[in-house]
């Protein structure tokens, strides 16, 4: 898709406030700092209209970009950040969840994982999670600019042996830095609106 036109149309912090709108939906869900407010913007072509932060935990709310008036990207609240009270990270895995498990217009949900690293329990969680929900998560294996080119394939390997992928998972080595992966991801990403249109 080419994006022209992109704005934040929705900050949703409350399950009542989530929208009941036509345009599909492309959810990305990843734990905190791995990336997924700078996917965001790369894939828009924009350099700062997803907050970014290097301290994790910056976006709290079901953040809805409206892309073209064709599809919203829906950032979502990372998990995992160790300094969040129990009682919050509850109210994050219900807030996550209701939006998952009630949204009509959700046709694809991607999984971020940093490539550098063995997914954790929680990244396991999600994966098998959204699985259970009836989708087959995208992974997005982030920060790959990080890694010497050598060294990816290999990453991408113990990334889907220890979240025991199903067959059919698609696995995008990808860099908000050097843009790598995102043509690849556009494609993936139009494959899907484009059946749901
Ligand atoms: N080297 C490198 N750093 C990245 C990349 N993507 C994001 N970062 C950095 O990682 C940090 C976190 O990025 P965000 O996009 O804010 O992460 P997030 O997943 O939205 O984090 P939360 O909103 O806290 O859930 C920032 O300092 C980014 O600059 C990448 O591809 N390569
Ligand atoms: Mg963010």
């Amino acid at each position: 898709m080419k994006v022209n036109n992109v704005s934040l149309e929705r900050v949703v912090g409350r399950i009542d406030q989530l929208p009941t709108n036509e345009l599909v939906e492309i959810a990305f869900a990843g734990r905190s700092n791995v990336g997924k407010s700078s996917l965001i913007n790369t894939l828009i072509s924009r350099k700062a209209l997803a907050r970014t932060s290097g301290q994790p935990g910056k976006t709290q709310t079901i953040n809805f970009y409206n892309v073209e008036d064709k599809v919203y990207f829906v950032d979502l609240p990372g998990y995992g950040y160790a300094k969040v009270s129990k009682k919050e990270r509850d109210r994050w895995g219900n807030f996550i969840e209701t939006y998952i498990k009630s949204s009509k217009q959700l046709k694809l949900i991607l999984l971020l994982v940093d490539i550098r690293h063995k997914p954790s329990e929680q990244d396991k969680m999600m994966y098998n999670w959204i699985l259970y929900l009836g989708y087959t998560p995208l992974v997005v294996a982030t920060k790959m600019d990080k890694l010497k080119r050598s060294q990816i394939q290999k990453h991408i390997k113990i990334l889907k042996e220890e979240l025991n992928a199903t067959k059919d998972t698609v696995f995008i080595p990808f860099s908000s830095h050097t843009k790598q992966g995102k043509e690849e991801l556009w494609g993936q990403i139009d494959a899907h609106i484009e059946v749901s249109l």
